[in-house]
């Protein structure tokens, strides 16, 4: 797996301290269970420092042995149970929970963030013990610390993140990941998998956790652990969703998990059987926890759509290889309309039950417009059919939900008494997309009902392809930028390359110039390099270049930069070093290649490199000059028998 992130920002994170992790008894279990040797007493000891993690342990031991086993009760079964590597990411999981329970960022929910984060985890449990494609155990930590990137990011970066959420909560259309890279040149996606494998999770689930917010870029091979993985994990985030979202959304989510879930494998009933324990065992945990949750929504009633036969699932292609971005939400011709009806008479109303097909018109009736209103609010109808003889009164009320973002898209069809200018131009006026006059006649109702629906349908389908669109322009924007990263890399040795150093010392000397701070640059050339690669062959060469790259780069402050130019040639830029300064980092450049013995697999091989430094002044015109002046400082420092650092501006001063 590719390391999801910078591997040295990555470190420059952890050794800030500013990453969550884990705390108390958590490190001294983590530790224990690293080692082989660790004892089922030792463990089970250090297990019971922390009361909490032991009813916890044995609580998710319980759940994760499926139906008809008998129940663990004592650390060491749990253990057992368990085995070491899930009691590890457990220890981890819970203690960032204990710890993590507030913070800096106030846009950020972090109760809200570990209910979510505890359906998540019962969901994959209990999604593993129906797919067995991975172990139930292992699934419940993965399932718990999926989102952590989230929290890691709202822990670093408390007031920028807060800006990005606050931005997503005004305009739901953006996308979190785009501005997040955007902010941080980072996903919590990316972030995540890369805690989650520095924690040692095994990359089978790491790879799924980093890419199942966004499935269609995954690309795992059709039926590898790693696909079924992804596929439980969006689907546990889908029951998280559904488990926190408010009622009215409830039925706009659940056809797409029956959908998910069929694509698994799993039935219709078993499918709501699986919600309906992790809701149940929400609650249950929640109370383990101090943990906030909800009434679990009522999934059996939820699920009016109708059964898919699983013998279609396999005809199906699986999810994360050939998935598109809707996983499980593309749209269908027999999609149900939601309907709010309000204050038609009671003919109108079985008119409508009888004439109308209840699996492509969910009807809500409602006679008062005041409870109309609230009504409308909650379940935030597609069409609505007004009564005009109450609802020209409430006009404003109308435009007032034009405004709000499902009005917008409202279909509305008013009832009028008679047909006349005056009503039906204030009908018009208040967003009225249809009309009907009394005596309702059956057919002609039929008719308006259906042109509504095949306009709420082509709005959705619209919807649709434009969520597509913006996924395949993040997914371009994704490969765009990885492009760019390879264009920009030294293959050999990992370091930028040559057109990133001429890129990177553009933007550096503009941004020296403007603030007047010093800039220096580096040119270090390997000395006698050539013999290397005579005597040992050009293999040997490549692993002295990759090693003393990599020994230089540990040397060097976070804001330098080295690149490969090409060759044996280096050049390290230090914005904001003078010369005295960049003089001390270049010998330390140089003795630690001279000290450096180099792995080869057979003789341990030494070389030196020779260093040349200039500093920018004002007389000089451009860049170039810069980077020739250090030039010609590596061309003395070997003319003065290498392994030196020579600043031509100290006028032959070496140090
Ligand atoms: N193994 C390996 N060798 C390379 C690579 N690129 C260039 N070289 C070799 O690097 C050597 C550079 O030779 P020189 O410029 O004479 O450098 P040197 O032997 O260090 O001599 P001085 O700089 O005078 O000390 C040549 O033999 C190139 O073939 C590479 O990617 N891998």
């Amino acid at each position: 797996m590719r390391q999801p992130i910078d591997m040295k920002r990555f470190e420059q994170l952890k050794a800030a301290g500013d990453l969550p992790s884990p705390r108390g008894v958590a490190i001294a279990i983590i530790r224990l269970t690293q080692s082989p040797n660790v004892s089922a007493a030792e463990l089970a000891r250090a297990i019971r420092g922390d009361p909490a993690f032991v009813g916890r342990l044995v609580k998710a031991a319980n759940s994760s042995l499926g139906a008809g086993k008998r129940a663990v009760v004592s650390v060491k079964d749990a253990l057992m149970v368990l085995g070491l590597p899930s009691v590890r990411t457990m220890a981890l999981g819970f203690s960032l929970l204990s710890n993590y329970r507030k913070g800096a960022c106030g846009a950020f929910d972090y109760e809200h963030f570990w209910s979510f984060s505890l359906v998540m985890a019962l969901s994959m449990q209990a999604l593993a013990l129906r797919v067995r494609v991975f172990a139930a155990d292992e699934a419940f930590s993965v399932g718990l610390l999926a989102r952590v990137g989230e929290l890691a990011l709202a822990t670093l970066y408390p007031a920028e993140f807060g800006g990005v959420l606050r931005e997503i909560a005004a305009t739901p259309d953006l996308h979190q990941l785009e501005l997040e890279e955007k902010a941080f040149a980072m996903t919590h996606c990316e972030l995540g998998a890369a805690m989650l494998l520095d924690w040692g999770l095994p990359e089978v689930m790491v790879a799924p956790v980093q890419c199942y917010e966004t499935p269609e870029q995954a690309g795992f091979a059709e039926a590898s652990r790693e696909a079924g993985v992804l596929q439980c994990l969006v689907l546990s985030r889908a029951i998280a969703r559904l488990c926190l979202s408010p009622e009215s959304e409830h039925a706009n989510l659940m056809p797409p998990m029956l959908r998910l879930a069929n694509r698994l494998g799993i039935s219709h009933g078993d499918f709501i059987a699986l919600c309906e324990n992790v809701g149940r065992e929400w609650g249950e945990w929640g109370k383990l926890l101090l943990l906030e949750t909800r009434q679990a929504p009522a999934f059996s009633r939820l699920s009016s759509t109708k059964e898919a036969p699983v013998a279609e699932a396999a005809r199906r292609p699986p999810d994360g290889a050939g998935q598109g971005p809707d996983a499980g939400d593309e749209l269908r011709d027999d999609e149900a309309v939601r309907v709010l009806v309000i204050g038609a008479n009671e003919d109108e109303r079985a008119c409508m039950r009888s004439t109308l097909d209840p699996d492509t018109f969910l009807i809500t009736e409602e006679d008062d417009y005041d409870q109309g209103i609230e009504r409308a609010i909650d379940i935030q109808p597609q069409l609505m059919v007004v009564d005009w003889g109450h609802a020209g009164c409430w006009a404003d009320w109308i435009r007032a939900l034009r405004d709000t973002r499902f009005g917008c898209s409202l279909y509305l069809l008013v009832l009028l008494d008679h047909l006349d200018e005056e009503t039906l131009r204030k009908a018009t006026e208040a967003g009225a997309d249809d009309f009907l006059v009394r005596p309702v006649c059956p057919s002609a109702l039929a008719l308006r009902m259906q042109a509504g629906r095949r306009t709420i349908l082509l709005q959705l389908r619209l919807e649709h392809e434009r969520e597509e669109l913006r996924h395949f322009a993040a997914e371009l924007a994704i490969s765009n930028r990885r492009l760019q990263e390879v264009a920009m890399t030294d293959v050999l040795t990992g370091v930028p390359n040559r057109r990133y150093a001429i890129d990177r010392l553009y933007m550096e000397w503009a941004a020296c110039a403007r603030h007047r701070r010093p800039l220096t640059v580096m040119v270090a050339d390997l000395d006698g390099f050539k013999e290397i690669n005579d005597a040992h062959g050009h293999d040997v060469g490549d692993m002295a270049l990759r090693q003393v790259s990599e020994v230089l780069r540990g040397e060097l402050r976070a804001q330098d930069v080295l690149c490969r130019m090409g060759g044996d040639e280096f050049l390290v830029i230090c914005p904001d070093a003078d010369l005295n300064a960049a003089l001390a980092c270049a010998e330390r450049l140089r003795a630690a290649a001279a000290n450096l013995e180099i792995e080869t697999g057979g003789p341990q091989l030494r070389l030196s490199v020779s260093i040349g430094l200039a500093v920018r002044d004002e007389s000089m015109p451009a860049m170039k000059a810069l980077i020739k002046l250090a030039d010609r400082g590596a061309f003395l420092a070997k003319a003065r028998g290498r392994n030196c650092v020579v600043a031509p501006q100290l006028a032959g001063r070496a140090p």
